[in-house]
């Protein structure tokens, strides 16, 4: 796949079938609408283009709203659309620029001049262009003149894509990793960069890489106890996760953490993927340490069964 981060990076391909979309999460829905798109591709020996924003529309006409999550960050999506055998992908980034081109100039110069546009497959709600004026009907009226052909969604697609990013975020954060998994066609992931914590873990026999999310705007699970995997340089180890505030030791910060089992290398620094699994226990405020050490034995047995 190639990568584009900016829609000036494009050179007009031969035969473009093109999709434009927020496609967070890449989820069943989003890889039913992947499959269509290559099969148009492969129908007229063309190559299938998506085209999508970064940052997110709402990251730039509301940056004070921290409240908007993404099941994906921008370079998860990639590798997930490129696992995926999409041809290309263009991150654009969603400026005021970008939004006040009119309906028809957007079509003539984006889609037709910049990417050689030859069917579009677009869902019958989209909008584009100043003020959200453009729509499906503006594509169908200029495609004869362009040379392009619509090829709409149904509308009861477009709403199951709809429905499943909203209720897998909901799903995440309400300890419904299963549920979530089954939306997506894969397990939820959390990549991030090993950072030092407060070096409690290892006195307790427990150690924990905590990791960092840099995308402020990732969606993180609930609280609680998961059962994982964990992607280290290529290999992939099973591991009991946490993420929440630890009020055992009256904790002031929300961690993600991880016990890596068979595992006994520093790491600090590294990026590493983990894969969630499954939802054990949720977040419990012990009356010591020793307590929580037992019950960490106990969630040791519980995440070996549900991953053998
Ligand atoms: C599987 C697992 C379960 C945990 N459960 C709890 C818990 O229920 N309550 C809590 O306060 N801390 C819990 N912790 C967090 C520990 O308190 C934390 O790992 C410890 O404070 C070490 O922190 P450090 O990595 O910053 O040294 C859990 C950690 C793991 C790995
Ligand atoms: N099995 C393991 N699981 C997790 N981290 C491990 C493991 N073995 C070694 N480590 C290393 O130890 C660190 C965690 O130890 P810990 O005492 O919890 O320190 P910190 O509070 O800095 O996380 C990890 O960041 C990693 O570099």
């Amino acid at each position: 796949m190639k990568l584009y981060h900016h829609i000036d990076e494009f050179e007009p391909v031969k035969n473009a079938v093109v999709t434009i979309g927020t496609f967070d999460g890449v989820h069943l829905g989003h890889r039913k609408i992947i499959k269509r798109l290559k099969e148009l591709a492969d129908e007229i020996g063309g190559e299938s283009v998506i085209l999508t924003f970064f940052p997110h529309p709402r990251m730039i006409l509301h940056p004070e709203d921290q409240n908007l999550k993404l099941i994906t960050t921008i370079a998860e999506k990639a590798a997930l659309m490129e696992e995926l055998g999409v041809d290309h992908l263009i991150i654009t980034p969603f400026s005021r620029d970008f939004s006040n081109q009119t309906a028809e100039e957007y079509i003539r110069e984006v889609l037709v001049k910049k990417i050689g546009t030859k069917k579009i497959v677009i869902g019958y709600d989209h909008r584009f262009g100043k003020d959200r004026q453009g729509g499906l009907a503006d594509l169908q009226r200029l495609a004869p003149d362009y040379d392009f052909e619509v090829m709409e969604i149904p509308e009861q697609d477009i709403n199951d894509v709809a429905v499943s990013s909203t209720r897998i975020r909901e799903a995440l954060l309400h300890d419904k990793i299963e549920l979530a998994n089954e939306f997506l066609g894969y397990p939820f992931y959390i990549t991030g960069k090993v950072i030092k914590g407060d070096q409690l873990g290892r006195q307790l026999g427990y150690p924990t890489a905590n990791l960092l999310v840099e995308e402020k705007y990732k969606l993180i699970p609930g609280d609680g106890i998961f059962a994982v995997k964990v992607h280290i340089d290529g290999v992939i180890y099973k591991g009991m996760a946490y993420i929440g505030q630890r009020p055992t030791i009256n904790g002031m910060t929300r961690n993600i953490e991880v016990n890596i089992f068979n595992f006994n290398e520093e790491i600090y620094n590294q990026t590493i993927r983990m894969d969630f699994y499954y939802f054990v226990r949720g977040d419990v405020k012990f009356d010591s340490l020793d307590e929580l050490v037992v019950q960490l034995g106990k969630d040791k047995v519980n995440v070996m069964k549900l991953l053998s």
